[in-house]
């Protein structure tokens, strides 16, 4: 069987994205697909699968994989392309349309003039912050912000943000020297996240601009995380290093993303969105 793919990335966090308008997958193990296609040596190679669906409550609708098999809510820069892909090949007619994720339904708009989308802003909706809602064990049903959060030897500062994933973002003096590869797989393993956890380490350079890594959920350290980005900027301003209502640049491994979280409390992402490969998947 042979399977119409696109392979879209936005800052280097590349997805493998099937349009199932045109191809139905009735039968297939999306999580065992995702493996599959997401492998660089046996499969085509991505940080995961994004199906791009027919909707019943928005303009298009999204599921996103990650290349580990398990299943995320939703994926920022996935969005972007998915909003790419939607409007270059007209399954929307407007610049502004809805996209329907398993976090709720976000709106796309498509920047400039062109045919092609290049540029893409997402409204990503409100951040959530209540331990519940991250969902992290603990105490108190409070945010978590700058919290003391116990890791093997160590004691780091936690604040925690939901964009409809859950998030853990660290502020580290020097980004270059991040734990990263040392405590990324401990965090996000960690049973105090019983839906695991993304996690993001964010040097302040100054109240309008941070740098950022990150160690994915289910695929690992990867160049970009839309939904990360979002969850670092809000995490700035709760701790006081960033303003809210302002444009903050997000500097990640493969490029920069402009988030804004607003007075209407949506947090708002800017960023790129290209296509490099179009192709059939052979299961
Ligand atoms: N790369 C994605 C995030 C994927 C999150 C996924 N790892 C999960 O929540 O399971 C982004 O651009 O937002």
């Amino acid at each position: 069987m042979q399977i119409a793919f696109t392979k879209m990335h936005g800052l280097g966090n590349s997805y493998i994205y099937i349009n199932t308008f045109d191809v139905s997958l009735a039968g297939q193990d999306l999580s065992v697909l995702a493996k599959k296609v997401s492998d660089p040596n046996t499969g085509i190679g991505s940080d995961g699968l994004i199906l791009i669906t027919p909707s019943e409550q928005a303009d298009v609708g999204m599921r996103m994989f990650n290349k580990d098999g398990s299943e995320g809510k939703t994926c920022g820069n996935g969005l972007r392309c998915v909003a790419k892909y939607a409007f270059d090949n007209q399954l929307v007619t407007t610049r502004t349309f809805t996209i329907e994720t398993r976090a709720g339904n976000v709106s796309a708009e498509i920047l400039g003039e062109g045919r092609v989308a290049e540029q893409v802003t997402i409204d990503m909706g409100p951040p959530y912050l209540q331990r519940k809602q991250i969902p992290m064990v603990g105490v108190n049903l409070e945010r978590i912000v700058n919290e003391p959060f116990p890791v093997g030897d160590q004691t780091l500062r936690i604040t925690a943000v939901s964009m409809g994933n859950p998030h853990a973002v660290f502020f580290v003096d020097n980004i270059e020297l991040a734990p990263l590869y040392e405590l990324g797989p401990i965090i996000t393993n960690d049973e105090r996240f019983p839906e695991s956890v993304n996690v993001e380490f964010v040097e302040v350079v100054n109240e309008n601009e941070l740098n950022f890594r990150v160690w994915e959920r289910g695929s690992g350290v990867t160049q970009a995380c839309g939904t990360g980005a979002c969850a670092a900027a809000v995490a700035a301003i709760l701790n006081k290093l960033a303003k809210r209502s302002e444009d903050i640049v997000v500097h990640l491994a493969g490029g920069d993303l402009i988030i804004n979280w607003s007075k209407d409390n949506h947090v708002w992402m800017t960023g790129p969105a290209m296509t490099t490969v179009q192709g059939q998947f052979i299961l």
